[in-house]
């Protein structure tokens, strides 16, 4: 086994943390509120996903999140502040509430320039009210994890957060973090030797305990009428799966399969304090804010991959002359840009181009703009949810049939999930081919768009490809 350098280069004798903790104390007993302080360091190279497997306690809140083609990856667990929303003004408030607390943080580092700092993760629902009683997760959940270990290409960091109270006996403070420092030290070990494919249990039967395919085509069939009556331009109509194992859902090896299968999308997890997970791959950026450029992706229109390469090409060709699929996408970009708009922001739009899945390949225009300084990323984030890519248009009228058309709730699924950082830089996906979990039962979801000239066979087919996405690797 070779050496890994450990946390030795942790910079900061101990009396001089304590000496930060002190302040941090000192500025709680003054305020009478309780203060943050998030501690940030490189460390050895750590699959974040290994961390989760070691680390993830019950009933924590926990956000996992990798792109394999950007090199990143962040696995967070843990609340050390932890807070729900719900209805209209849920973003507003999501936003004042990060604003506020970001007030309360200390942040020491050991590193001269912090590359990945502390993170702000949050999750909204589809709808911005709780629909059924038995609801899993809150319309908005906000919190700043314990702790937080992120790769970005070759950089590790690690960041622990403490909410000091005028109480807090510092010396368990510093006790902790030491702990948390020895503890990512020998997984950082381990990493060294054990991997995660290596203890893949074998892949359980699934049953199917619950699918309606032809309630979806009736749906499909009776928005035609409504497209066709000029009451509706577009809707995404879900469909869900949900299926039984004999033995509960193995959520690392779950996330181990997407990112082995689906390497081009975002494979995430996140959790609420019942131990139900919402995982999945999406490919579906709904924006990334990085020094004031904001990134966003018009992602509607799809056809199957092809198995041989020609006819991969045909499909791909039928796609891009489709006015079908044209127009099912369009109404996306169209809107995405008018939103934007709305805020002051001009946008510009690349050419329309295809996006090639490991199942799947979907037209797929990208968008760029700058934004103001003083603009919230969740302002952007209230204004875009939800595109017609999984609402429809007029969002409002598609929104309210959507709920009478479905015989589910949508939870998280077709939802902004992500996170923010304090330097104003944010990144969001929507959740799509995803599944909610808990014990051993698991609930698929997969969408599609109708627009006129939709047949509602081959849109059951289409969602029945997209929940392959997640059937094939849940385990
Ligand atoms: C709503 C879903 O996909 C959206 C994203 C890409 C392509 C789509 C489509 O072609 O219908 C959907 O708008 C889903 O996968 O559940």
């Amino acid at each position: 086994m070779s050496a890994i350098p450990c946390l030795a280069d942790l910079t900061l004798e101990s009396h001089e943390l304590y000496k930060s903790l002190w302040n941090c104390q000192q500025q709680a007993i003054r305020l009478n509120c309780p203060q943050i302080v998030s501690l940030s360091q490189s460390i050895a190279p750590l699959d974040p996903l290994l961390f989760l497997q070691e680390y993830l306690r019950p009933h924590q809140l926990h956000f996992y999140w990798e792109n394999g083609k950007k090199q990143t990856a962040i696995a967070a667990m843990g609340q050390v502040l932890a807070v729900h929303f719900s209805g209209q003004r849920r973003f507003e408030e999501a936003d004042a509430f990060i604003s506020q607390q970001q007030q309360t943080i200390l942040k020491i580092t050991t590193d001269s320039q912090p590359i990945n700092p502390a993170k702000f993760f949050a999750n909204f629902t589809f709808f911005d009210q709780a629909i059924q009683t038995e609801s899993c997760f809150s319309p908005a959940t906000v919190f700043f994890p314990q702790v937080q270990i992120t790769r970005q290409q070759n950089h590790y960091s690690l960041v622990l957060n403490f909410s000091i109270h005028p109480q807090s006996n510092l010396n368990k403070v510093l006790e902790e973090i030491y702990h948390f420092q020895q503890k990512v030290d020998q997984i950082c070990q381990k990493s060294n030797y054990w991997k995660i494919s290596e203890n893949l249990p074998y892949n359980p039967p699934l049953e199917t305990v619950a699918n309606y395919p032809q309630n979806f085509k009736t749906s499909v069939q009776s928005a035609l009428n409504l497209i066709a009556q000029n009451k509706l331009q577009k809707i995404v109509l879900a469909h869900s799966l949900d299926v039984i194992s004999p033995v509960p859902f193995q959520l690392i090896h779950s996330l181990y399969n997407l990112r082995q299968k689906h390497p081009d999308c975002y494979i995430f997890s996140t959790s609420n304090q019942q131990d139900q997970y919402f995982i999945g791959a999406s490919p579906e950026r709904l924006m990334s804010l990085w020094h004031g450029q904001l990134e966003t992706d018009a992602l509607a229109g799809s056809a199957p991959r092809g198995k041989t390469p020609e006819q991969d090409v045909q499909f791909a060709q039928m796609l891009l002359n489709s006015e079908k699929e044209k127009r099912e996408h369009q109404a996306v970009s169209c809107y995405i840009l008018q939103q934007l708009k709305k805020l002051g922001i001009t946008a510009q739009s690349s050419p329309l181009q295809l996006l090639k899945l490991a199942n799947i390949q979907h037209l797929w225009t990208p968008i760029q703009a700058t934004v103001p300084n003083h603009l919230h990323p969740l302002k952007i984030l209230a204004q875009l949810h939800p595109t017609p890519a999984v609402a429809g248009l007029p969002s409002q009228t598609a929104c309210q049939h959507i709920q009478d058309y479905e015989l589910f709730n949508r939870e998280l699924y077709a939802a902004p999930l992500g996170w923010l950082d304090m330097a104003g830089n944010s990144e969001f996906i929507v959740g799509i081919r995803s599944a909610l979990i808990t014990g051993n039962q698991a609930r698929l979801y997969g969408g599609a768009g109708i627009v006129a000239g939709s047949d509602p066979e081959k849109e059951l087919a289409e969602v029945q490809l997209k929940l392959q996405t997640i059937l094939n690797t849940l385990i």
